[in-house]
């Protein structure tokens, strides 16, 4: 099994991307859901999270949530305490999606999508091969982003410009999805990419054929010098 990176802008469709991968039953890891499950009440990062930044950013009339807007708007404008966000929730992502990999990986599905804006900035380009980034125009962009957040227009620009540019982005691409059209065009595009990676895929037993060979033919150079 191999992943696909997805990533792009803000708002650009990588979620809309992640569905119609998941429509076609390929699984996919969700970095922003993992994100938003290890600050639940009772998650791996809530009760740390509560003692670093104070009740005052809990609701604890409706359950305990975190006020995650609250908390970004500090976060947003100071590094030192989003160090310190970052210093709890990310290892309690990457152990999350460690283990939804691992069941995944058991699962028998021939490759699953990793979708996270954060892919170049977090360095997973080093390990991930195959990127698929999804771009639209920046007029797009901003404007979608309005819509579904109802969000003022300096709000989404300030949001837009705190992440890696989409040119950049699409310069490391391994495929490039264009969501300028319809979302129905994005579907056939979409589509066609699972083609090309289903017919990338190497059957399991041929690997391990592969690495069986290879440790038959390294064993006997290995005891030899050891
Ligand atoms: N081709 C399209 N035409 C019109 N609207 C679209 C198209 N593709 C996506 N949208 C809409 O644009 C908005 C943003 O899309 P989506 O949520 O998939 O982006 P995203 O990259 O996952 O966002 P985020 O960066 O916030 O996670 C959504 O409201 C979605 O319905």
């Amino acid at each position: 099994m191999f992943i696909v990176g997805l990533t792009g802008g803000i708002a650009t469709g990588k979620s809309t991307v992640s569905q119609i991968f998941h429509d076609r039953g390929i699984p996919v890891i969700d970095a922003d859901e993992m994100a938003r499950k290890v600050v639940e009440p009772g998650g791996p990062a809530y009760a740390q999270l509560r003692a670093e930044f104070g009740a005052e950013y809990f609701d604890d009339e409706n359950g305990g949530v975190l006020l995650r807007k609250k908390l970004g708007t500090i976060v947003f404008n100071d590094a030192s305490k989003r160090r310190r966000l970052n210093a709890i929730t990310h290892p309690a992502v990457r152990w999350e999606m460690l283990k939804q990999f691992l069941w995944i990986l058991f699962s028998g599905h021939k490759f699953c999508v990793f979708d996270t804006p954060l892919l170049f900035e977090g360095g997973y380009d080093r390990i991930i091969l195959t990127v698929l980034v999804v771009y639209c125009t920046p007029e797009q962009e901003l404007e979608r982003l309005i819509r579904r957040d109802e969000c003022s227009e300096e709000e989404a620009k300030s949001r837009i410009n705190s992440q890696m540019g989409i040119e950049e982005k699409k310069r490391k691409a391994t495929i490039l999805l264009d969501n300028t059209g319809t979302q129905e065009e994005l579907r056939l595009q979409v589509h066609r990419v699972i083609e090309e990676l289903e017919s990338r895929w190497t059957p399991w037993v041929i690997r391990a054929a592969v690495l069986l060979f290879i440790g038959l033919i390294s064993f006997p150079i290995f005891r030899r010098f050891y």
